[in-house]
């Protein structure tokens, strides 16, 4: 997989080069690259935004420093080689929800793009233009407000960079994890058995490895169904054996 990521602040992304995902990059599983989009801005000043047509607070970001940034990633990814055109992630309060099920889709893709718009956001006619050279989607982690896209970038990117087969070490663990199979992840223990008067739960001390199972997934459903009722909701019914209906 090749991600670019196209942000004024590019210094932003420095993270991306630690750790699994930095790891990735070394071993070759992932090529990732940042563009400023301010380096094609054509004036003196380097200007890449400007005030929005119709009023308004704030700045919106010119269309075609955009443009060419996007053009020249096109020309260094894989290009017709790609099964498919790339995608094109543009995060956004007004985009769909990112979730795991959106993560394993992006995971698949041979090219991705984020665009990091700051400020009002950039200039539609960009994300118009660009829908005919890539399959766009504006992104959103969530019902709050940013200040730019690139903390949603890190989190989007880690979500679906340790889905690329060889980036997790033991990829069992993707098996367990919250939002796999539509229930959130049971409580986990580790030594002491006692801490500070309080005990790691019998069950897990009793070796009985038909018990543990049945202990984990009775907590996912209480846990799930305490703290994300939409997701009980949710569940395909098909999913869940007798002992589940029990909880
Ligand atoms: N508020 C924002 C402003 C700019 C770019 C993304 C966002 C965002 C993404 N998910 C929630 O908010």
């Amino acid at each position: 997989m090749r991600i670019d990521v196209l942000s004024i602040f590019p210094e932003y992304l420095e993270p991306l080069r630690l750790s699994l995902i930095g790891k990735a990059v070394t071993d070759g599983l992932l090529e990732l690259s940042v563009t400023d989009p301010r380096s094609f801005a054509t004036d003196r000043h380097r200007t890449v935004d400007d005030t929005p047509y119709g009023g308004g607070a704030g700045m919106v970001m010119k269309p075609e420093p955009w443009a060419l940034a996007l053009e020249s990633v096109l020309q260094a990814g894989p290009g017709d080689a790609a099964a498919s055109p790339p995608v094109l992630v543009v995060p956004s309060p007004a985009g769909e929800v990112f979730t795991q099920d959106v993560a394993y889709e992006l995971a698949a893709e041979e090219h991705l793009i984020f665009a990091c718009g700051r400020y009002e956001g950039i200039d539609e006619r960009f994300l118009e233009w660009a829908s005919g050279e890539v399959r766009v989607r504006p992104m959103s982690l969530g019902d709050y407000v940013l200040n730019g896209g690139e903390v949603a970038v890190l989190a989007m990117t880690e979500a679906v960079t340790r889905l690329i087969p060889g980036v997790i070490g033991n990829p069992e663990s993707l098996a367990e994890e919250s939002h796999t199979g539509g229930l959130l992840e049971y409580p986990v223990y580790t030594k002491p058995s006692e801490w500070r008067e309080r005990s790691v739960p019998e069950t897990l001390l009793s070796g009985h490895h038909g018990r543990i199972a049945r202990w984990h997934r009775d907590q996912q459903l209480e846990r799930t169904a305490r703290r994300r009722p939409d997701m009980i909701f949710a569940l395909d019914p098909a999913t869940l054996d007798r002992a589940d209906l029990a909880v």
